[in-house]
């Protein structure tokens, strides 16, 4: 297992070290583990002037899966788009063409009092939001800001093919089918052209899984749903903005956006690794965050690149051991319990491993 890590920016090397942690007791129990450790973002500006430099890119073609933690922060805002850390990862993504990803939004119960919904409403959701990585607004043409009518205009396009709808709708159904059989499509098909065309090749594609109940959703009201009854959702397949937002937002919903991990992935499996959250530049360096979501992303890596679900098993019942030990960073921290910081709780995660 050739592990390529990418710890980047801000939390992103704390959080890291936890998961390495993580990764080095397996390889201390025999897993055939060898890590490599490259730049991205805005470290990478910093020691090469780009945020996705060819070194990084040789190490994680060679690699069969990558880690990676967060990045970007304030000191990089006014850099010009081309050396942004965040288009450090976009180029990642799209250079190893990972297109399929995965963002398991699942409550602990342990959680449900962390949660921003009350316990009876959140009480045993579980949802899959699968997120198209590589296309829509994100990498449409024409884009810019250019001078028309002697002002400035910014320009974003929306645009997928069907082949790239068709793609990630074979991902949603199938992990449906391993799921409680649901998918819900969310787009905005009554204003978006492009989301028409989203809608029309999730229906043609469903007719491919007739054990796989299909509904649609416009995205103001899944947005809306989502806190109102986020039990009624068992799959969510969306395009790359909507599965943006909407991530975040279940995450919430689960106690912390330090809890959601998320595997990106091509048509072989081969995957990108990481938490969606940022790297939360407003706790950075004080061992607060919450490390788990990058160890749960090591959970996914194990079942999705190396097919090693016991593995990924044992990660996910030290997290909720350890949770319902009652032990808690402070973003899931209730009234009046103790609070561990970013290390403490890799410690922990460690000692029930
Ligand atoms: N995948 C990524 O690398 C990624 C994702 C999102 C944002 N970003 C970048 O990160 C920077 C900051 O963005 P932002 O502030 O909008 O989003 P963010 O996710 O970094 O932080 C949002 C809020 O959540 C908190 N938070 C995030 N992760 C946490 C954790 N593990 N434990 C506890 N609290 C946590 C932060 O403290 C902050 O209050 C920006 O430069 C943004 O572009 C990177
Ligand atoms: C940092 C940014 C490019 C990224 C995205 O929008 O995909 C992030 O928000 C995420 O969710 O991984
Ligand atoms: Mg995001």
């Amino acid at each position: 297992m050739k592990i390529a890590i990418l710890a980047g920016d801000g939390i992103g090397p704390e959080i890291i070290a936890q998961a390495v942690r993580v990764l080095d007791t397996l390889k201390g129990e025999g897993l055939d583990i060898v890590l490599e450790y490259g730049l991205i973002g805005g470290c990478a500006v910093d020691a090469t002037g780009e945020p996705y430099p060819e070194m990084t890119h040789q190490l994680v073609s060679h690699a069969d899966a990558v880690l990676l933690g967060a990045v970007g922060g304030p000191q990089y805002d006014a850099l010009p788009r081309p050396q942004r850390p965040e288009k450090g990862l976009l180029s990642i993504r799209k250079s190893l063409n990972l297109f399929a990803n995965l963002r398991p939004a699942t409550l602990y119960s342990e959680l449900a009092d962390a949660s921003s919904l009350k316990r009876e409403i959140v009480t045993g959701m579980d949802i899959l939001i699968v997120r198209e990585l590589t296309g829509d607004i994100y990498f449409g043409e024409p884009r810019g800001i250019e001078m028309r009518d002697g002002q400035r205009v910014g320009v974003n396009t929306m645009v997928y093919s069907e082949a790239e709808i068709q793609r990630i709708a074979h991902v949603a159904f199938q992990a449906a089918q391993k799921r409680n059989r649901a998918v819900c499509s969310v787009d905005k098909m009554n204003v978006l052209e492009c989301t028409q065309l989203w809608r029309d090749v999730m229906e043609e594609t469903g007719k491919e899984y007739p054990d796989v109940t299909l509904s649609h959703m416009l995205v103001d009201n899944a947005a809306m749903q989502l806190v109102r009854d986020p039990r009624q959702f068992d799959v969510i397949v969306t395009g790359n903005m909507f599965g943006d937002i909407l991530s975040d937002e279940a995450s919430m919903l689960t106690g912390s956006i330090g809890m959601l991990p998320s595997a990106s992935l091509d048509s072989q499996n081969k995957g990108l690794y990481e938490p969606i959250h940022g790297s939360a530049p407003d706790i950075a360096g004080k061992n607060i965050a919450n490390p788990l979501a990058t160890i749960l992303s090591v959970a996914m890596m194990m079942r999705y690149t190396f097919n090693q679900d016991d593995v990924a098993q044992r990660i996910e019942k030290a997290v909720q051991k350890v949770l319902s030990d009652g032990l808690r960073t402070r973003d899931i921290a209730s009234h009046g319990m103790q609070v561990l910081g970013t290390k403490e709780m890799g410690d922990a995660v460690l000692t029930e491993l």
